[in-house]
């Protein structure tokens, strides 16, 4: 991701945008928060991953993310939904519905978000989860045989699978879903990896999330709240590196 600094179109929402914008960059990656039915199909053509999150959504908004995810696909580059509270009204559901036809390659959501997208039953409301990720694990599955995505419930250990394989990524820490858009932000984090290695989507989700449970669990040995810690995970991610991430990546097939 340092090497190659992909450039990376996140269609993200209003409370994200700054924060994964950053996170992108201490990463090593080069962010553009594209959205506008104009151009953000011109846009995906340039970008070398495209993310998408329905989080604060407007017709005028999807109408962009429509265009992003059409070019995203015609030409082949990979592309991360992410389902924000997708459940909750009806046009929530109409949209989504919408974007999982244009064939996402990753899905990443909490589990809430997860199982109601299989189908099942969640205790999801809003925008945070009610469910245990262990309880989303065979949604995510049948979700992930059923669209060809890798499917990634995160929580306080996260599933990731392709319908076939499936890995546990643990780490992280319990401020982690105090700070708003933490989410948000992995899913960009997500098509950052994508971007540089387009062929192997459960890999490149996987070290997505590895980093966050690295840079979340070092982050929060400093923090005493949520405010502190979401400043110093940005500097976390940003001292990562290969090494550090195979010393203290806390990753087992599952
Ligand atoms: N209790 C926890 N302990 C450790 N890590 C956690 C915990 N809860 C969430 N995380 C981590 O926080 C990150 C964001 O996941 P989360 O499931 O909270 O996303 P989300 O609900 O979509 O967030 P948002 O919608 O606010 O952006 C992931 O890296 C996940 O592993
Ligand atoms: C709080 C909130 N509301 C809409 S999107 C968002 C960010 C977390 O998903
Ligand atoms: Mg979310």
């Amino acid at each position: 991701m340092r090497r190659e600094s992909p450039l990376v179109q996140c269609v993200t929402n209003y409370v994200a945008m700054n924060y994964a914008a950053n996170v992108l960059l201490a990463a090593g990656a080069s962010p553009a928060m594209v959205h506008a039915p104009e151009e953000a199909g011109e846009f995906a053509e340039l970008a070398s991953a495209l993310t998408i999150n329905i989080g604060t959504l407007s017709s005028y908004w999807l109408q962009g993310m429509h265009a992003a995810a059409k070019a995203a696909h015609a030409s082949g580059k990979p592309w991360v939904l992410d389902p924000v509270a997708h459940f909750a009204t009806a046009f929530r559901r109409q949209a989504i519905e919408g974007l999982l036809a244009l064939k996402p390659t990753v899905i990443r959501g909490n589990a809430s978000e997860i199982m109601a997208l299989a189908g099942d039953v969640s205790s999801g409301r809003g925008v945070d989860s009610g469910d245990s990720v262990e309880r989303a694990e065979a949604s995510a599955l049948a979700l992930a045989r059923r669209t060809d995505a890798v499917v990634a419930v995160t929580g306080v250990v996260d599933f990731v699978t392709d319908g076939h394989a499936a890995v546990c990524i643990a780490g992280g820490s319990e401020l982690m879903p105090k700070v708003t858009a933490m989410g948000c932000a992995l899913t960009c984090m997500v098509g950052g990896f994508l971007a540089v290695t387009p062929q192997q989507p459960l890999e490149a989700t996987v070290t997505a999330l590895a980093c966050f449970g690295v840079a979340g669990t070092q982050a929060a040995q400093a923090s005493n709240g949520p405010g502190s810690f979401a400043w110093r995970f940005i500097d976390s991610l940003a001292a990562l590196n290969g090494d550090v991430l195979q010393a203290h990546a806390q990753v087992a097939r599952a």
